[in-house]
């Protein structure tokens, strides 16, 4: 598959800061990249070195097969969407006059406006001025800007500040449609509820410095975090040895009538082979490790990770 973007040993500093060291990252096209970090961790200065806005202090940065920077970009760039962090619009404008202004800059027509004032929930107050808006709709309408031109690229620098549950769920269904079209999207957050099934690679950052990059199971593979397993039962005088200590199973505890497991990954199917075999077994169920919990072994020192 061809990349969309390259970046290699990229850094970024400014005088004794290190926004970015040593950044190498291969994005395919049309695949979701989360960027997570800490406030710091240089989740925006990726963005903008991607956008061509700042350039990089060493390393090389191409996209779709040319530096951003180069001046055969600025007609590519045209078709690329960037939601920046911190949206502010023209507060005495109108959503409508907002998104029209921009398609204008784009040459895109107003059609594609109505399309996504109405895909945004934002047709109903598109003729109210953005100073009247919650900073939910303001960041529906910074979205909206960013999808104008149908983007082939999307760059969204914390996309779901200020969406509710439901506003969130439905700029994911967005992306997921996106993606299907073929679009590449790079997403940076620090929120990450939600984000998991709907990104295909994650790169952990931290003080500037990568310390993960792949799909979620291969990340849960690198961590070798223990997988939790829940089981409810109906032992009438409590859970027998026989059932988990005499296999050398102890990393577990027993609540009511519920038993928390926790095993390294290569003895799962044990595990579960022993509980089904449990006559008093009632269910059981198999908890991965969460990206929560992946991003908290990552941005722990390795000296001091607990595995
Ligand atoms: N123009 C600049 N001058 C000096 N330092 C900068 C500049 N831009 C970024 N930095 C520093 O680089 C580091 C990374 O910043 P960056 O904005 O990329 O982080 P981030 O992960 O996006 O954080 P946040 O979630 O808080 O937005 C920070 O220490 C920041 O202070």
């Amino acid at each position: 598959m061809t990349p969309c973007i390259e970046l290699r040993n990229v850094g970024k500093y400014y005088d004794s800061v290190t926004a970015l060291s040593d950044l190498s990252l291969t994005i395919d096209q049309g695949e979701i990249v989360g960027l997570l970090g800490h406030n710091g961790a240089g989740k925006t200065t990726t963005i903008k070195l991607i956008l061509g806005v700042i350039a990089p202090s060493r390393g090389d940065i191409t996209v779709l097969g040319h530096s951003p920077r180069a001046r055969q970009t600025n007609n590519l760039r045209m078709q690329w969407g960037y939601l920046p962090e911190s949206v502010s619009f023209y507060e005495q404008l109108t959503g409508r006059e907002v998104l029209e202004y921009f398609a204008r800059l784009k040459r895109i027509g107003r059609a594609r406006c109505e399309e996504l004032l109405a895909q945004f929930a934002l047709s109903q107050a598109a003729d109210r001025r953005v100073k009247t808006y919650s900073k939910g709709m303001r960041q529906r309408l910074g979205l909206a800007q960013a999808m104008l031109s149908s983007p082939r690229l999307l760059l969204l620098d914390e996309p779901t500040v200020g969406l509710d549950p439901i506003a969130t769920r439905d700029f994911f269904t967005t992306l997921d449609q996106l993606r299907q079209q073929g679009t590449t999207i790079v997403l940076s957050s620090h929120v990450l509820p939600g984000i998991e099934q709907h990104v295909d690679r994650v790169a952990i950052l931290g003080s500037g410095t990568l310390h993960a990059w792949g799909s979620l199971p291969e990340l849960r593979r690198d961590a070798a975090l223990p997988l939790k397993i829940r089981a409810r039962g109906n032992w009438p005088e409590g859970v027998p040895a026989s059932l988990l200590q005499n296999h050398g199973i102890t990393a577990w505890e027993q609540i009511d009538n519920h038993l928390l497991i926790s095993v390294p990954l290569e003895r799962k199917l044990e595990v579960l082979r022993l509980l089904l075999a449990d006559e008093h077994i009632e269910d059981v169920e198999v908890q991965s490790p969460s990206l929560e919990a992946l991003y908290t072994h990552y941005n722990t020192p390795q000296e001091s990770r607990d595995v």
